[in-house]
């Protein structure tokens, strides 16, 4: 059984989810004569099968190795992506596959994006995080020495094929980090997500639909904001703080743990502003500590992560923005926050 989420728009696109789906892929790059394949050396056996069908299908595989996760997310892999097109001499009419994580759909997003100012990149994401969150919505992009995606583009997919199979071989702690966008889902727009998560566990029997009520929730906002001029934001929620300790850390952190602190300090920023009732704050911990997620960070990075969160895409001129809550499930921006009350709520994620 698949089910298929339409992503409407000026370039509509398909999220299939279901299991085994890879047979899929060659009809969604119909008419190239050739087809990059990114990938990082964890997802190999997936990205031999994809050029397999692929050739099986009439179609060149071009298959690319990036370095794996974070490490593959800059502007040199990108380079030598293109010099490998070049060489291949690839057109317009030829695809991009992206095989993996977040990193490795951002990465193949972004050379898409950019190659010939644009040729169709397929995402197929085989992280919990990449299926719920990265593959869909059209963001691309790499880091920079100054910060997280600071160098992207939006370049919606050509499709995504979001096989639940693949996550049987996905580490645990790489599943546990994904659920921190699910849970974000939840918060931001759909809060039977955070039921489900509360009353069970959801890396069970509840996983599928969780997987398909989160991209729902990201189907829905960036169909009428792509380029996020404004309702998209939402989707950043506790991203703020999340990118400047993934900055911090060197990016040895994974990007959902970074998002789940995020999340309890944007509650506890929401609180503080007297935004948001204090059982709603509470829940946030709550729910991220049951998931086995990180919500604390070390108390003397504040200053450190205060000067990083200033360039974050949200902030305007020197003031940061903040996507908070007003309710569960009501969305809203904290413009301007004092450096006072932003340290006052970081109390809030100190062990
Ligand atoms: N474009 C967007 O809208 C968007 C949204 C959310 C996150 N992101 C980005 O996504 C990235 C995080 O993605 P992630 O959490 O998937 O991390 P990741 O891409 O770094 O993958 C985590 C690890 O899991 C491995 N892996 C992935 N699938 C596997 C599988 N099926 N079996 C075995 N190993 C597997 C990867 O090789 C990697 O080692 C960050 O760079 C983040 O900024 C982008
Ligand atoms: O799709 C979006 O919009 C998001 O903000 C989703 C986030 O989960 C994701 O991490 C995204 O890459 C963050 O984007 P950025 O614009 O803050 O770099
Ligand atoms: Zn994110």
């Amino acid at each position: 059984m698949e089910t298929v989420i339409e992503v409407p728009g000026d370039r509509p696109y398909d999220v299939v989810v279901g299991r085994d789906l890879l047979a899929a892929l060659p009809r969604l790059v119909a008419g190239a004569a050739q087809t990059a394949v990114l990938y990082a050396a964890p997802l190999r056996a997936h990205a031999d099968r994809i050029a397999a069908l692929l050739r099986d299908a009439g179609i060149a595989p071009l298959p690319l190795e990036v370095p794996d996760a974070e490490a593959g997310k800059t502007i040199e892999v990108a380079a030598r992506c293109w010099d490998e097109l070049g060489a291949a001499r690839f057109t317009r009419t030829d695809a991009v596959v992206a095989v993996g994580g977040g990193a490795v759909t951002d990465l193949g997003g972004f050379v898409a994006a950019c190659w010939l100012r644009g040729v169709p990149v397929v995402h197929v994401p085989t992280s919990l995080l990449g299926m719920v969150d990265a593959a869909v919505g059209g963001k691309t992009g790499v880091n920079t020495a100054a910060g997280k995606n600071l160098v992207g583009a939006f370049h919606p997919p050509a499709g995504v094929l979001c096989d639940l199979s693949t996550l049987d071989t996905l580490p645990r702690a790489d599943l546990v980090a994904g659920l921190a966008e699910v849970i974000k889902c939840g918060f931001i727009a759909d809060p039977i997500i955070l039921e489900r998560c509360e009353s069970g566990d959801p890396t069970g029997a509840h996983l599928a639909e969780l997987v398909e009520r989160a991209i729902r929730v990201k189907a829905d906002v960036v169909s009428g904001d792509l380029r996020e001029s404004g309702r998209r934001e939402i989707l950043n929620y506790g991203h703020t703080l999340a990118h400047a300790i993934e900055k911090v850390e060197g990016y040895r952190w994974r990007h959902g743990d970074a998002v789940s602190v995020g999340l309890v300090y944007a509650a506890a920023l929401a609180g503080a502003a007297g935004r948001l009732d204090p059982a709603s704050v509470a829940r946030h911990r709550e729910i991220l500590t049951r998931m086995g997620l990180p919500v604390s960070y070390r108390a003397d990075a504040f200053d450190e992560l205060l000067s990083v969160m200033r360039v974050d895409k949200k902030a305007r001129g020197n003031k940061l923005r903040f996507i908070v809550l007003d309710a569960i499930g009501e969305p809203s921006t904290l413009d301007g926050p004092s450096d006072d009350l932003l340290r006052a709520a970081y109390a809030a994620v100190t062990a």
